[in-house]
């Protein structure tokens, strides 16, 4: 007869976690004396004491047999917001979670802690100092956001105290750091091609941008607080840096800090946003004969040139959450770590 591992409250799993976040949650996990496995369908890195399950995370059989003895779940798996496969992000983001939640029901994990995004409850008009109460978004900005909102509906709705499995969702908001896949490499590549001389709007919207090391904690502090008494049952949570910054001042300093000039000319918003929606028709249209990825989506457009800064009080209040790390330290720490991405003269 197979004998089953006994849950261990520091055994756990991240799925994702060979991703940009997953790595550094792995990291903190193991300094605070988790026991960590990883399940992500690449092993991003080697790390002594980590074992790599490799494996889709919609093969549920996969994920059964890394989840033994685990009572943890960290679920912080995506495709990248840019990718534009609609059955992709509905495969991995809601099928995908579906079979994430029934895995760890069936092997006796007892809680989840999922990587939700703020963006759940953005629509592109400004949102200033938004609670978690709003409402998710009835029209989305893309279906990235789309499929992560029914995602967080899955798992919240998926907490059940009496029978002992409990969920909790963690929002953060433009996360960055080193190693960060996406921001910086996507902003030098904008500043390399020459686009990255005007700023959209008049620069003074706010917007959170948050510390990866900041997010980790929310996460970690969600785990830890995830009790069957604790409020923090089946709810949300934003994790910022709590230091709302003008976008185009948080983007000039990562240009500045690389060698590259700040933006200076200023575009109106409606204008960029309007040609943006053009060119993306255009894209759409000439998809059948040539593939094109254009830099301004409406989606970054919008993200340029609106407010959208969240509260983080709750996760103050109900997790005795605070970021660790200061949006200047941050932004020094990421600028630092990117020599390859400097400006050559
Ligand atoms: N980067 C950001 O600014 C924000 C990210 N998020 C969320 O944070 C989470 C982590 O994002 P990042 O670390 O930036 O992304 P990432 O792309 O670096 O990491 C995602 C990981 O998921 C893995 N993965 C994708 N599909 C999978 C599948 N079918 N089975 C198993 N593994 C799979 C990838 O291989 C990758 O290692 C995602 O859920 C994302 O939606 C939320 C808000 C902001
Ligand atoms: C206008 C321009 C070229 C900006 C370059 C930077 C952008 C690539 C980032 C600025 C805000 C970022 C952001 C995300 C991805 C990268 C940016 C668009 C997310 C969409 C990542 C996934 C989420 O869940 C929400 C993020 C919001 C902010």
């Amino acid at each position: 007869m197979a004998t089953r591992i006994r849950p261990s409250s520091k055994r756990c799993v991240v799925i994702g976690g060979s991703g940009f976040l997953g790595r550094y949650l792995v990291e903190q996990l193991l300094d605070r004396g988790y026991s960590v496995s990883v399940f992500d369908i690449r092993q991003g890195y080697e790390l002594p004491g980590v074992t790599f399950h490799l494996g889709d995370l919609c093969d549920k059989g996969a994920l059964l047999a890394s989840l033994e003895g685990a009572s943890l779940v960290f679920h912080c798996a995506s495709p990248a917001p840019s990718c534009d496969d609609h059955a992709l992000f509905h495969r991995v983001n809601i099928d995908g979670t579906r079979t994430v939640l029934q895995a760890c029901q069936e092997a006796g994990v007892q809680k989840i802690v999922l990587t939700s995004s703020a963006s759940v409850v953005y629509e592109g008009t400004d949102i200033k100092n938004g609670m978690e109460d709003l409402p998710y978004a009835k029209k989305p900005i893309d279906y990235y956001t789309e499929t992560k909102i029914q995602q967080e509906r899955l798992v919240l709705e998926a907490c059940d105290p009496e029978k002992g499995f409990l969920t909790v969702a963690i929002r953060p908001h433009g996360i960055f750091g080193p190693r960060d896949p996406q921001l910086v490499p996507i902003l030098v590549d904008a500043a390399r091609r020459g686009k990255m001389k005007f700023l959209i709007g008049d620069g003074t919207n706010l917007v959170d941008f948050t510390f990866v090391e900041n997010v980790v904690h929310g996460h970690i502090l969600a785990a830890e607080r995830l009790r069957p008494d604790s409020p923090l049952c089946g709810k949300a949570y934003h994790i910022t840096n709590d230091e709302p910054v003008r976008f185009w001042d948080f983007m000039s300093q990562i240009l500045v800090g690389l060698g590259y000039d700040a933006p200076r000319y200023r575009l109106p918003y409606r204008l960029v946003y309007v040609l943006a929606l053009l060119l993306w028709l255009l894209v759409l249209l000439l998809r059948p004969v040539m593939k094109l990825r254009p830099t301004f989506t409406p989606m970054r457009v919008a993200l340029a040139g609106t407010h959208h800064y969240y509260s983080c009080a709750r996760a103050k209040q109900d997790m005795g959450y605070q970021p660790l790390v200061s949006l200047k330290d941050g932004v020094t720490r990421t600028v630092e770590s990117y020599p390859h991405l400097r400006r050559v003269a």
